[in-house]
């Protein structure tokens, strides 16, 4: 049978005895990260307050290491859980390294006075999370990303077994957001330690977690491996996208395509046509393109912002099909790019596409002349 060190069962959360969400079911060993996504409001925080006690549940349980955790002892609990929510602590008048140090608090005591110790520990967790040159600053008077970083540094000095955070990385830039998820991915690795949180990052949530937990509805989603969870098409359901697109495979999401009858023949494939792309959506310029093999770089942002693809089977020889398909598209199109300074043995089709253009008299163009 699995051990699990945290495990939540037939578990109902809400607020005054009503239910939000019902029968949520999960499970985390030691050292895995579970992260919970899903829409604003869909309940998030809501159960990360109800597995660390501090709402009451409604229904089911919840277990830590094999002990409920609403018949722990609050000082129990704090050794082995480090919490950090939205606007959690205290902090008048203490400097950075203030509140760090409140994160020794489980065992010195809240007047206690800290040992070398943990004055290594603090400072070992500030260096870690890069907060060292705010250890003299006013908690107040630092930015939203360096406090979200100094509160990181408080639950790391707990040296707990599990850590849950919400929404820990909203408010870092994009090298403190992957600092700070490697830190955490060396913690529960390295040192056993357990995590869940929450984040909106949908597509680091795909790569750090080992479980993810979709929240919404009456009834949680999916709870399973980020392969099990992000499967084509269920993260449009889950956030009901209807502007855009999410790519589950990449992580990757973009703008609405531009709708209408197709201006421009985009001629591209192995990366050279994204850019392009994205530039004919910003400049709201429906448009074709092709011929991209379906495991093309290009293949995913082609499929999200033009209005028709031309595309063939990955690994397969472009069949006259495919050709013809492609220049009745060209046919239509007042315009042609062509991306392609010059032709592979792989990429002849497309050549036979340039020359097709050509031969209709049509406009052929190297780049947009914006670009120019
Ligand atoms: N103290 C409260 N009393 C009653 N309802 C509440 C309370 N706090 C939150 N709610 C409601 O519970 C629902 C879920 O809120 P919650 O904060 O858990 O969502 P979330 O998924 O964390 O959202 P976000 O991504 O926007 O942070 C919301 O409709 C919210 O208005």
């Amino acid at each position: 049978m699995e051990t699990y060190y945290f495990s939540a069962s037939q578990m109902t959360v809400g607020y005054e005895g009503k239910p939000l969400i019902k029968d949520i079911t999960l499970n985390v060993k030691k050292g895995e990260i579970l992260t919970l996504i899903g829409p604003n409001g869909a309940g998030k925080s809501t159960i990360l307050k109800s597995i660390i006690g501090q709402l009451s549940l409604i229904a089911g349980t919840v277990l830590l290491d094999g002990e409920s955790i609403e018949r722990m002892e609050a000082a129990e609990l704090a050794k082995k859980m480090s919490v950090v929510l939205t606007e959690q602590v205290r902090t008048e008048l203490m400097t950075c390294e203030d509140v760090v140090e409140t994160g020794r608090y489980p065992y010195t005591g809240r007047l206690g006075v800290l040992s070398e110790k943990d004055h290594a520990v603090v400072r070992e967790a500030m260096e870690l999370t890069r907060t060292t040159a705010l250890a003299k600053k006013d908690f107040h008077s630092v930015s939203d990303g360096e406090r979200q970083r100094v509160m990181l540094a408080r639950a790391i000095a707990q040296e707990p077994e599990i850590l849950v955070l919400d929404e820990p990385t909203s408010y870092l830039d994009i090298r403190y957001k992957l600092e700070f998820l490697s830190i955490l991915q060396e913690m529960a690795k390295t040192k056993k330690r357990t995590v869940i949180m929450s984040l909106h990052e949908l597509d680091l949530a795909e790569r750090v977690s080992d479980r993810v937990l979709c929240v919404k509805g009456a009834y949680a989603g999916r709870f399973g491996t980020p392969e099990e969870v992000f499967t084509p098409g269920y993260m449009s359901e889950l956030y009901d996208i209807t502007e855009g697109t999410f790519d589950e495979a990449s992580g990757r999401a973009e703008l609405p395509r531009v709708t209408g009858k197709p201006e421009v023949f985009v001629i591209a494939g192995g990366g050279n046509g994204a850019p392009v792309y994205r530039r004919l959506q910003r400049g709201k310029i429906p448009f074709s393109t092709g011929i991209l093999w379906k495991n093309d770089i290009d293949y995913p942002v082609a499929c999200a912002l033009a209005a028709k693809v031309i595309a063939e089977e990955a690994f397969e020889t472009v069949t006259a099909e495919t050709l013809a398909a492609a220049k009745r598209e060209i046919d239509q199109c007042g315009r042609v790019l062509c991306l392609f300074p010059d032709f592979g043995a792989f990429n002849q089709a497309d050549r036979e596409l340039f020359l097709y253009a050509k031969s209709l008299g049509k406009s052929v163009e190297g780049e947009l002349p914006w670009q120019k």
